[in-house]
C-alpha cells in the first residue's frame, strides 16, 4: 500500500509502537558475538538442555565424537518456558541460513544461531541481575557433573577455526586418578589439600589481592608420572586441560591469545618445557634473555623484538603465567613439566610463577605398595614376609620406574605370586647392574687418577716454582 520511500520509517514507527505497548522484553543472545563465541550462548545451550528433557518439548539430541553421553539441545527455532524464583522466561531458539559471504576476513558458520529471552517489564531488573548469573553457574555445574572434561590443544598452530577459536578440543578421558597414582602417600596428601584449598579459595585470594591462579612443576625422570599427576589433578577438580604446544605458537602476542581463549576452572600445561624451548639461544648479544621456541621457520627468522617479534621470548612466556594476562581469567592451574629442572631459567621457578615444585621420582617401597594394590588387587598382607621384607630391601636401589615396574606387573598379572616374584627379580638384576656400572667407573676413575697423577705433580711444581720466583721479585720490589 504505502510507496517504498515510506517503508522504512512506518517500519520503524510501528516496531516503536509494538515495543511501547507490549508487556515483554526481548534479549538476543548470539553465538557468536562481533568476532568472539558468546560463552553466555553456549551456557544458555547447556542449561536448556537439562530443563528441556524435563518439560518435554522437542529436543535436538546430539553425541560428540568420542564423547560417552548424549547433548540435548532445544530444536531449532523451538521455545520452551522456564521458571526462576516464580518469575517466567521464555526463551526461543532462532537457527537462520547465513546468506553466502562474498568476502570476509574469517569465514563464519554457515548458520547463524542465537537465542532470545522474553521476559516481563517489571522483571527485568531481577532476571538480569540474578537469572543469568544462576543460568551461567547451573551450565558449569551440570558440564562439570557430567564428567565430560576437554582436552583442548593448539596443534592447529596460529589458525582459527569458523568461531574464532584457536583450541580444538576432544573429550578427556584419562583415567589416572590420586588412588592410582604411585607415590609418597605425605607428598600426595600435601598436593591434594593445595589443590582443594586452590579450588576453595576465591575469597582468600580475592582478600589478600592475588590473581586466582597457582603454578605446579613436576619435574623427574621419563615414566615417573608426571602426565599421570597432570590427569589426576583434573579428575580431582574436575578442570579442563589446555596442553599448550609452544613449537605451534608463532609470537608472544599469539601466546596471549591462545591464554585470553582459556576459560576458567582449567590446568594450563607446558609438557616437556626444556625441550619445547631452545636454551642454547637464551642470550642476545646485547644481553638480553632469549627464549626461542624451536621452530624451524623461526630459527631462521631470527631475532625478533622483545615482545610480539617473531619469537617467543622468556618474558613473553613469564607474562603468560605471571603478568597481567595471566589473571584475564579466574581459577587456573599452570604445570609445567620436565625431565631436567636444572636446565629451567630460574626466573621460571620463582615462587608466585611455579608455587610448587613436585619431584616424581623413582619408586620408593610406599609408592611400589599401591601399584601392588592397583594392578593386582594384593595389600601388604598378602604378599609373603620375607618377599615383602626383600622388595622392601633392593627398590629404592633399583632405581626402577613406576612405568617399568607397571609394564612387569601388567605382563603377569594372570598369575600374581609370579608377578611379585619376577618383579624382584627385575629389581635385582638392575641393582647388580648398577653396582657393575659403578664398579667400572671407579675402575675407569682410579686408571684415570693414576695417569694424570705424575703430569699433575709436575704442573704443580713448575707452577709453584713460577709462584715463588713471583714472591722473590714481590720482595724485591718491595725492598
Ligand atoms: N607414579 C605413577 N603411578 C602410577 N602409574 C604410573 C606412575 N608413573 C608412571 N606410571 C605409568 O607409566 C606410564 C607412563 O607414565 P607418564 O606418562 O605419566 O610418565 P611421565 O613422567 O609423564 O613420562 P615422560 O617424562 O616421558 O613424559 C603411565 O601410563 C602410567 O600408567
Ligand atoms: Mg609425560
Amino acid at each position: 500500500v504505502f510507496p517504498p520511500e515510506l517503508r522504512f520509517g512506518i517500519l520503524k514507527i510501528s516496531n516503536r509502537i509494538f515495543n511501547w505497548l507490549s508487556s515483554y522484553y526481548y534479549f538476543d543472545i548470539t553465538e557468536i558475538d562481533g568476532v568472539n563465541t558468546n560463552e553466555l550462548y553456549n551456557a544458555v545451550q547447556l542449561y536448556l538442555s537439562s530443563s528441556a528433557s524435563i518439560t518435554g518439548s522437542r529436543v535436538s539430541l546430539t553425541r560428540a565424537l568420542n564423547s560417552s553421553g548424549f547433548t540435548y539441545g532445544l530444536a531449532n527455532n523451538d521455545s520452551l518456558v522456564d521458571s526462576f524464583n516464580g518469575i517466567t522466561a521464555y526463551w526461543e531458539h532462532h537457527v537462520i541460513q547465513r546468506q553466502s559471504q562474498t568476502f570476509s576476513w574469517r569465514p563464519l558458520p554457515d548458520e547463524k544461531r542465537g537465542f532470545t529471552l522474553k521476559i516481563k517489564k517489571k522483571d527485568k531488573a531481577y532476571i538480569l541481575k540474578n537469572y543469568l548469573d544462576y543460568v551461567m553457574e547451573m551450565a558449569n555445574d551440570i558440564r562439570r557433573k557430567n564428567q565430560e572434561r576437554l582436552l583442548y590443544t593448539n596443534s592447529r598452530g596460529g589458525s582459527l577455526d569458523s568461531r574464532g577459536y584457536p583450541w580444538e578440543s576432544v573429550p578427556f578421558k584419562h583415567p589416572s586418578t590420586f588412588d592410582t597414582l604411585a607415590m609418597d602417600p605425605s607428598k600426595k596428601t600435601e598436593l591434594m589439600e593445595d589443590l582443594r584449598d586452590f579450588a576453595d579459595g576465591q575469597a582468600f585470594y580475592q582478600t589478600t589481592g592475588r590473581a586466582w591462579k597457582r603454578g605446579y612443576l613436576l619435574y623427574g625422570p621419563p615414566g615417573t608420572g608426571k602426565s599421570s599427576m597432570i590427569a589426576a589433578m583434573a579428575n580431582y577438580l574436575g578442570y579442563d586441560i589446555y596442553d599448550l604446544e609452544l613449537t605451534e605458537v608463532n609470537t608472544n602476542s599469539e601466546l596471549r591469545k591462545l591464554l585470553m581463549k582459556t576459560t576458567s576452572k582449567s590446568i594450563i600445561v607446558i609438557e616437556d618445557i626444556d625441550c619445547s624451548v631452545n636454551f642454547s639461544n637464551r642470550k642476545k648479544p646485547n644481553g638480553k634473555k632469549q627464549f626461542e621456541a624451536v621452530h624451524p621457520e623461526m630459527r631462521n627468522a631470527g631475532g625478533g623484538g622483545e615482545d610480539g617479534g617473531n619469537t617467543i621470548t622468556l618474558s613473553g612466556l613469564l607474562n603468560f603465567t605471571d603478568g597481567l594476562w595471566s589473571c584475564c581469567g579466574s581459577e587456573r592451574i599452570f604445570v609445567f613439566t620436565t625431565n631436567h629442572i636444572e636446565k629451567l631459567d630460574p626466573a621460571l621457578l620463582r615462587s608466585g610463577r611455579m608455587d610448587m615444585h613436585i619431584s616424581m621420582s623413582y619408586c620408593t617401597f610406599e609408592a611400589l605398595k599401591i601399584l601392588l594394590k592397583n594392578y593386582l588387587g594384593l595389600s601388604e598382607g598378602d604378599v609373603e614376609k620375607n618377599v615383602l621384607n626383600e622388595l622392601e630391601e633392593v627398590v629404592d636401589e633399583a632405581k626402577m620406574t613406576p612405568a617399568d615396574i607397571s609394564e612387569v606387573l601388567i605382563k603377569n598379572r594372570r598369575n600374581k605370586e609370579k608377578a611379585v616374584l619376577e618383579l624382584l627379580d627385575s629389581f635385582k638384576v638392575k641393582k647388580a647392574k648398577k653396582n657393575r656400572v659403578i664398579d667400572v667407573e671407579e675402575e675407569e676413575e682410579q686408571e684415570k687418577r693414576a695417569l694424570e697423577s705424575p703430569k699433575q705433580g709436575c704442573e704443580e711444581s713448575v707452577e709453584n716454582c713460577i709462584k715463588g720466583n713471583e714472591v722473590l721479585e714481590e720482595d724485591l720490589v718491595i725492598n
